[in-house]
């Protein structure tokens, strides 16, 4: 596209979303060519920073790690770096068909600080204080809105359509033999489940949740079930579902702690023109939808196999990165002081090229153990020659047309890898404290209970 948005067109662009890194805004406006799009736009921290910044795209070292992507290394700025990585890279391993990179539109200076003037009313009080829209940016990202079909000649089609997106997060337990002993334990409890404790430990969540990432990646229907009934009752950022584009479960630009019944009520309400089941079990239907589809399209079964590219572990992976960055391995000096140093001193002997392929691998991985899937359904008609994708609601007989991406398929700057290692070693150590103080004070408990009985 060749139109550069200027001032005046700001106003044609509403919130619908954010994450740490981008704003998402849709078209409300008629022109033919934006109808159905949403706008990605970069954010920056108002104080300090993270991520790839700077006055150059990539590191010196990350322009080693990405060498076999020339095109990628040699982008004159972030956004188009992104926008190539999914392309090249993600859309390779995910499949075309479940991903799309979108394409770079210029703006001007004026139609970036107009459009957040504008959506600043939306956006939950605290990302306003982290974060503003990077007005320095000239190019943002045009994609398709996955939560709508497209629209035939730009004009917006009547049928009534439902989308959801899930945050999976990581669905494997690790087995690299460079996991140290003391985090054994992470071998048998998901990253999910420790983190959330770390997360209700520091109050960044009011509840935790009992969405077990295993289950939904399991290729089990009960376990699938089971995953979406736990993503329903605790939101937080990994599920959200949109009636028409509009956010009706889940939260806006952020996360949302637990459905109320009031939420519960008005998704039932939304499903009516959509689910032909009776009033209360419409829900329950749309879970049932939701696990029918990742099942038949086997989407999961991809994204796992793409996380799984991180096999040796963080806890393998930052030796790899020292000896790309040829600095002192914090993680050896640690293991040093506890006396368990030779398992590790191996991966300081890699090559530069194995050495790279480790971190390469490691930072795939982190890209889609953060990634979304947004799914949108729509019942199919009568008589339906649509290209989409069709399943079928058992209890219901009824059949939908589908349609699934992944989205915030962003490369994962490789000055990261120390957070990443620093991270795992405090999700551990706070898991393995509040549950060695749950089972002491159980422990406790049935003692008491044994002294009263007896
Ligand atoms: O480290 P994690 O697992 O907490 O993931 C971060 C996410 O936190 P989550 O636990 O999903 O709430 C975090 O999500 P929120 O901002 O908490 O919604 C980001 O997605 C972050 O990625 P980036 O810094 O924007 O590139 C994510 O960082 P990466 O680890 O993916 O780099
Ligand atoms: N193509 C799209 N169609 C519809 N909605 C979208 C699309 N892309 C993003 N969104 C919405 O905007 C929100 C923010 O987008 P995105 O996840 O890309 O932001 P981010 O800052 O990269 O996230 P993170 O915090 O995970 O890094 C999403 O959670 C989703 O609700
Ligand atoms: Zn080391």
């Amino acid at each position: 596209m060749d139109h550069v948005l200027e001032e005046k067109d700001a106003a044609d662009w509403v919130y619908i979303g954010e994450g740490a890194a981008n704003i998402v805004v849709a078209y409300n406006g008629s022109s033919p060519t934006l109808v159905g799009k949403v706008l990605r736009m970069q954010k920056i921290p108002e104080k300090g920073s993270n991520g790839i910044t700077g006055s150059s795209v990539f590191s010196t070292h990350e322009l080693l790690l990405w060498k076999d992507h020339k095109d990628i290394i040699l982008s004159p700025n972030r956004g188009t770096a992104a926008q190539l990585y999914v392309e090249r890279v993600m859309s390779q391993l995910l499949g075309s068909k479940h991903v799309d990179a979108g394409i770079q539109v210029l703006v001007s200076k004026a139609f970036l600080g107009a459009v957040e003037k504008n959506i600043n009313c939306k956006r939950p009080d605290w990302r306003i204080i982290t974060a503003r829209v990077d007005r320095h940016c000239k190019y943002v990202l045009l994609i398709s809105d996955h939560s709508h079909f497209p629209h035939v000649s730009g004009v917006l089609k009547d049928d009534p359509c439902i989308s959801v997106e899930i945050k999976p997060k990581c669905g494997f337990l690790p087995t690299s033999k460079y996991i140290a002993q003391k985090n054994a334990i992470k071998k048998t409890i998901t990253r999910f489940k420790m983190h959330q404790t770390l997360k209700f430990h520091d109050k960044e969540i009011s509840k935790i949740s009992e969405y077990n990432p295993l289950d939904l990646f399991s290729g089990s229907k009960d376990r699938m079930h089971r995953a979406l009934e736990a993503l329903y009752d605790t939101p937080q950022n990994n599920f959200r579902v949109f009636f028409d584009g509009s956010l009706i479960l889940g939260g806006l630009g952020g996360a949302s702690d637990c459905t109320t019944k009031l939420i519960g009520e008005k998704l039932e309400d939304a499903l009516k023109p959509i689910i032909q089941s009776d009033d209360g079990l419409r829900t329950r239907s749309f879970l049932e939808l939701i696990v029918e589809t990742i099942h038949k399209s086997g989407v999961l079964d991809r994204l796992l196999n793409v996380q799984k590219l991180d096999n040796y572990d963080v806890e393998g992976a930052i030796h790899a990165y020292y000896n790309i960055v040829s600095q002192p391995c914090i993680a050896c000096k640690e293991l040093r002081e506890d006396g368990l140093l030779h398992e590790w001193n191996t991966l300081h002997s890699l090559s530069l090229d194995e050495s790279l392929k480790i971190v390469k691998d490691f930072l795939i991985s982190a890209t889609v153990k953060d990634c979304s899937l947004m799914m949108c359904f729509k019942p199919r008609g009568v008589v339906s020659n649509s290209s989409y994708n069709s399943v079928q609601l058992e209890s219901t007989g009824q059949v939908f047309e589908y349609k699934a991406f992944f989205i915030d398929l962003d490369l994962k700057p490789l000055n990261k890898m120390e957070h990443y290692y620093k991270l795992d070693q405090k999700i551990v150590k706070c898991y393995k404290e509040i549950a060695g103080e749950e089972c002491l004070a159980e422990s406790h408990r049935s003692m008491e209970a044994y002294k009263s009985t007896n």
